[in-house]
């Protein structure tokens, strides 16, 4: 523990880079450690994902933080009245985890679209059966993007190349990436009713919590399948757990749950129609080294230089108007 003030503790609080790390190390102004309960009393910045929660109750333990950067683009596990409040700069890394978070997008629809997931698990099994994997091309659907935004204008893009029609919701997005992506504006009542896929790429603010329920899944083509890569609490995973089951919707893919990690005893687990995969859309080498260079640089920057990037809360965003309002 390091109680010279011209020295900076940082503390790194869940999975960092190890180039990065080496990068913050050399600064002869940085001790940088591992987080512990103990060393964050005198920490002067936290770098942290998306586990570690930011709390009240957390930053009463470390009184003399300035600065928290998190290696993700969600900001839904800190309290940003708090931080606020306590005059805690708080920073994201917003492109870094864009690519790998789009490609799982469409890893879980192509999946999903050709039953990938199940058809392996018959081969396991020792069966050579077709019948039951018929399945459609993606070219000439529609896909409907819920959020163009850094994630959701790039899942935008792949689809290009596969010949499909894109719809997009996102009452916050500039008309030149609706432009740049070839997405069609609609409302949000639209995209619902129009598309044969629906991916969602949102924050978790008031206006995005459940925004897929029971009353928006009346309005859906039974044969609709559904991505979800963004947060799980955009959806109300009972309803949609319901709607499986009936086949009121046809396949659901699924990498964030309402809560983390998903219970048995989740609904989900009953269906067969889904594929869920563990919070893996940042869950690559690229993106990781990306988020945490570009954490370690924030880190320098703000400390040498007094220069911030990329702070939250973000204005003009998902979150500052009723979502009810502009659907
Ligand atoms: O970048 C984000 O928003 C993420 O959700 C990353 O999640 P993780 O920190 O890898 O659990």
């Amino acid at each position: 523990m390091n109680m010279n003030s011209d020295i900076k503790n940082i503390l790194i609080c869940e999975r960092f880079d190890l180039e990065a790390l080496l990068e913050l190390k050399k600064n002869k102004k940085f001790l940088v450690e591992n987080y512990s309960d103990e060393k964050s009393e005198t920490a002067d910045a936290l770098v942290i994902r998306s586990k570690f929660r930011i709390t009240a109750a957390q930053l009463d333990k470390s009184p003399n933080l300035k600065l928290i950067v998190t290696c993700t683009s969600g900001f839904d596990h800190i309290d940003l009245e708090e931080t606020q409040k306590r005059s805690i700069t708080v920073m994201f890394t917003p492109e870094a985890n864009a690519i790998s978070a789009a490609e799982l997008a469409w890893s879980l629809l192509m999946a999903a679209n050709r039953q990938v997931c199940a058809a392996h698990r018959e081969m396991k099994a020792g069966k050579w059966n077709r019948e039951p994997f018929l399945g459609h091309e993606l070219s000439g659907k529609t896909l409907g993007i819920i959020g163009l935004g850094r994630i959701g204008s790039r899942v935008a893009n792949f689809a290009k190349a596969f010949g499909m029609k894109t719809l997009a919701f996102d009452p916050y997005q500039d008309e030149a990436v609706f432009q740049q992506t070839q997405a069609l504006r609609v409302s949000y009542e639209e995209i619902l009713k129009q598309s044969d896929f629906l991916s969602f790429h949102v924050p978790a603010t008031f206006e995005t919590k459940n925004m897929f329920s029971r009353s928006q899944i009346e309005y859906v083509n039974p044969e609709v399948i559904i991505v979800n890569t963004s947060r799980g609490s955009a959806i109300n995973e009972d309803d949609l757990a319901d709607a499986l089951l009936d086949k009121k919707i046809r396949f659901a893919a699924l990498d964030v749950f309402q809560k983390e990690p998903l219970t048995r005893d989740s609904k989900l687990n009953k269906c067969q129609n889904v594929i869920l995969t563990p919070h893996l859309g940042a869950y690559t080498e690229e993106a990781f080294s990306k988020a945490s260079l570009e954490a370690a640089q924030r880190v320098t920057e703000f400390f040498e230089l007094n220069k911030t990037l990329n702070t939250l809360p973000l204005k003009n965003d998902w979150g500052s108007l009723s979502f009810a309002e502009r659907v």
